[in-house]
């Protein structure tokens, strides 16, 4: 009896120290769960955190690389303009052989210049020496639609110029020299800017004078292969000269 009393003591003693290590080892496991856990919640938000910051700091790093790169970036020298004379100028077809050499010259005088062209002929490389320049404005446009912005002056160069541009499309040919015209000089009129229009001596057809002078009116054709380009800058010079006559307008 004695002996089966000691049996189940020691029995009941062992199950005892299984249970308190059994209980011991699911507190270690449930602790080290917690732990785990909150170091992936901690990891997980400050991963977000950290993203959420690279995505807020990214438009400023980027600033600060395009200020740092138009600090370092050598321009063609630029003569000072005080406020007075410093005007504010748009070229139209800006990016062609005649519009980026004037805009050189421009900027080079100390103006504010904005290009204005739809690159069919013209190339962004013409200007693209100007690209970041405080005075240097590039503006993907065509000027058969409206375009609004404050200008002093105006040089309408937007046109194509070789025969075989201006009669790849001559429709298009004759919107930009009437529509586009007439939009230059409706941003000219609102805004009291004066206009420079680029022509051409194709206005005078096929001459019978040479040299044409101002007095000679051409010997033209308006249904032939080229008229889209002479007729279209004859009737933008007819424009130029309405709005002067009627509105005053300072053309050239
Ligand atoms: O619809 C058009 C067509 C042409 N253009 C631009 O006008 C510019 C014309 O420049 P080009 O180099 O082809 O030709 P040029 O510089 O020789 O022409 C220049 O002298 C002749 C005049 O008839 C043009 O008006 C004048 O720009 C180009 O940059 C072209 O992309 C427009 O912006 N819009």
């Amino acid at each position: 009896m004695m002996r089966m009393h000691w049996l189940i003591t020691v029995i009941n003693r062992r199950i005892m120290k299984l249970l308190v290590a059994l209980g011991l080892i699911a507190y270690i496991a449930s602790v080290w769960g917690t732990y785990t856990n909150m170091r992936s919640i901690q990891e997980h938000s400050e991963l977000k955190i950290e993203q959420r910051i690279d995505e807020a700091v990214a438009p400023l790093r980027e600033k600060i690389r395009d200020l740092e790169l138009s600090l370092t970036q050598k321009y063609p020298p630029v003569k000072f303009l005080s406020e007075k004379d410093r005007k504010r100028i748009l070229i139209t077809g800006g990016a062609g052989f005649v519009g980026s050499h004037l805009t050189d010259k421009l900027m080079m005088d100390g103006h504010e210049v904005t290009v204005v062209d739809n690159f069919f002929t013209g190339r962004k490389r013409n200007v693209e020496h100007w690209i970041g320049h405080e005075n240097f404005e590039l503006i993907n446009h065509d000027v058969v639609e409206p375009l609004y912005i404050e200008v002093d002056q105006i040089y309408h160069l937007a046109s194509p110029a070789s025969p075989p541009n201006y009669m790849y499309n001559p429709i298009k040919t004759l919107k930009t020299n009437t529509i586009g015209t007439l939009n230059m000089l409706g941003l000219a009129k609102r805004v009291g800017a004066r206009l420079l229009l680029a022509s051409t001596s194709e206005v005078y057809g096929d001459p019978e004078v040479h040299p044409q002078n101002e007095d000679y009116w051409g010997h033209v054709n308006p249904i032939g292969p080229r008229a889209c380009y002479d007729e279209g800058k004859r009737v933008a010079e007819t424009m130029c000269y309405a709005y002067m006559k009627q509105v005053c307008l300072i053309v050239f």
